[in-house]
């Protein structure tokens, strides 16, 4: 069977997306190991399936390279909302989507009838351990000293609709994310696993990460996890609230704001090329 496909990216954060309003995509788990694959597949960190829904403009959909399906993805949400506007001809610049932690509404920048930079409402960040998880006692975690691979780290942890572990570092440039990455992921304090993020803040609206995302490994960026990170700078008193906070990625800078009402992200979103593939 022959399967059409997009590969878009926010920030280097790059998946296959299928469009599902017009074709159907069968055991997606598979697939996603198989074509994310660099070198014997399309590449990716995962895919994402564009479905119909009956309450909002789309359903998203999205499977990690280890074909692990995740609730919800920062940066993919944005790139099937410049799907819906460019390609679906949806041409609305207030969109819903609908994802496994809830509807999001997005608002999109259009240029020469394209849309390039998109604000997502994230919603309220989920701060009681067992909404995380993390099997630990408490209203909220914030800079809570554990063990990971014998060294003492201090974690805080917030859900943005997935698990996240922040752990704040002097610099993250030469960080062995390969080695350490792994073992936050499959610590036992997180049942379901966790994305890291290893940030360094630069000055109170500025913030360095790295992520380890569950299922996927490290990735250029990831949209949850800089909500998460600008969230745990200000339960750590780091950055203020209700102002922009820049998140420098490996692959590229988001921008985002936490306020009482919910977090906003703000960030592009890029076609790369359209395919077809044999699966
Ligand atoms: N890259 C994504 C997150 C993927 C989530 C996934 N790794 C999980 O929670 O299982 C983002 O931009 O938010």
């Amino acid at each position: 069977m022959k399967l059409k496909f997009t590969k878009m990216h926010g920030c280097g954060n790059d998946y296959i997306y299928f469009d599902c309003f017009d074709q159907t995509v069968e055991h997606p788990e598979s697939l996603a190991v198989k074509l994310s694959d660099r070198h014997f597949g399309i590449g990716g960190d995962g895919i994402v399936l564009i479905c119909p829904s009956r309450t909002a403009d789309a359903r998203m959909r999205m499977f990690n390279l280890d074909g692990s399906e995740g609730n919800m993805c920062g940066n993919a949400i944005r790139c099937v909302g410049k799907y819906l506007y460019d390609v679906r001809g949806i041409h609305k610049t207030r969109l819903s989507i609908e994802t496994r932690s809830g509807v999001k509404s997005l608002d999109l920048t259009v240029q020469d009838g394209q849309a390039t930079l998109v604000q997502v409402d994230m919603g309220v960040p989920q701060l009681s351990p067992d909404q995380i998880p993390v099997l630990l006692e408490g209203d909220k975690i914030v800079d809570h000293p554990i063990t990971v691979d014998g060294s003492p780290y201090r974690i805080t942890c917030v859900s943005m609709g997935n698990p996240h572990c922040v752990v704040f570092c002097d610099e993250v440039e030469h960080l062995p994310l390969s080695s350490i990455g792994p073992q936050f992921e499959q610590h036992p304090l997180f049942p379901q696993r966790v994305n890291t993020e290893f940030v360094h803040v630069i000055d109170p609206h500025t913030i360095q990460m790295r992520v380890w995302e569950r299922g996927s490994g490290e990735t250029f960026a990831c949209g949850t996890g800089a909500c998460a990170s600008v969230v745990a700078c200000v339960l750590n008193g780091l950055c203020p609230m209700d102002e922009d906070i820049r998140v420098l990625l490996r692959g590229g800078t988001l921008t985002i704001r936490y306020t009482k009402k919910g977090v906003f992200m703000t960030g592009t979103a890029t076609k790369v090329f359209d395919g077809t593939v044999q699966v």
